[in-house]
């Protein structure tokens, strides 16, 4: 990971310039085997960042299944009363799919991501998050995702299919945003269903 000096003439929670989104990406390593902790995308990060004070600052591990992180939500992501807000619920999820990229040793973006919000997911209160790869067919990565509280009820789950790219979807972001043409239909969009939680 490259480390981050602070810039200055952005808001705190300001991504990194384009220059800095360069030096980024470029060095932006596999995490060894070994590291079972690992390291946030970047400081400003909405799901991961140290740096984002309005972030989730998620801390992500590994283990022979694909990725795992402990969180709370609170009183920044509440929706109903006491509840967290679903995009938040969904921010977290799509990072920690972001966060299986480690174990992959690729650059991949989210194409699509469903989600099944089973129960409520209450604020301050601990939950475990899991990830795994499903499968994977070339670029495509299908993905898959639960959240469940600490009496073993999944109260979340998700499907993800990242797409894997070349460095220049980083490099040029705004080419690739203008060059973007009509949606696609996919009668496949939720990807394989799946088990049941
Ligand atoms: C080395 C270190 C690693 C770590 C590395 C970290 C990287 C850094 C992480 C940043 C942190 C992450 C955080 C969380 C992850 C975000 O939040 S990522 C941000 C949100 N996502 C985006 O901004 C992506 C926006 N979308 C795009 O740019 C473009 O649509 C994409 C994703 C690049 C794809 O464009 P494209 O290559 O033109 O795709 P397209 O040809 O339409 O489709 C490709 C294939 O997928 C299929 N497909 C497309 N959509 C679907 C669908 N919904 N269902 C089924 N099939 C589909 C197509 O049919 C096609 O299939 P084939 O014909 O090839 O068989």
């Amino acid at each position: 990971m490259t480390e981050h000096t602070p810039n200055t003439n952005t808001p705190e929670t300001a991504g990194p310039e384009p220059f800095e989104a360069e030096d980024w990406i470029r060095t932006f390593a596999v995490a060894p085997p070994e590291h079972v902790d690992l390291p946030p995308h970047h400081p400003h990060c909405l799901g991961c960042g140290p740096a984002n004070p309005h972030g989730h600052q998620l801390r992500v591990r590994r283990d022979a299944h694909g990725v795992y992180a402990h969180h709370s939500f609170d009183s920044r992501h509440v929706g109903a009363p006491a509840i967290a807000h679903g995009g938040a619920v969904a921010t977290v999820l799509d990072d920690l799919f972001g966060f299986l990229l480690y174990t992959v040793g690729e650059l991949a973006v989210t194409r699509h991501l469903a989600i099944d919000y089973l129960a409520p997911v209450l604020l301050d209160t601990p939950y475990t998050l899991r990830s795994h790869i499903h499968s994977r067919a070339g670029r495509k990565l299908h993905l898959r995702a639960t959240i469940e509280n600490n009496h073993a009820h999944v109260v979340t789950t998700a499907t993800a299919l990242f797409l894997i790219v070349d460095i220049d979807h980083f490099l040029t972001p705004r080419h690739n945003a203008s060059a973007a043409t009509a949606p696609t239909t996919h009668e496949d969009q939720q990807g394989p269903q799946m088990d049941s939680p």
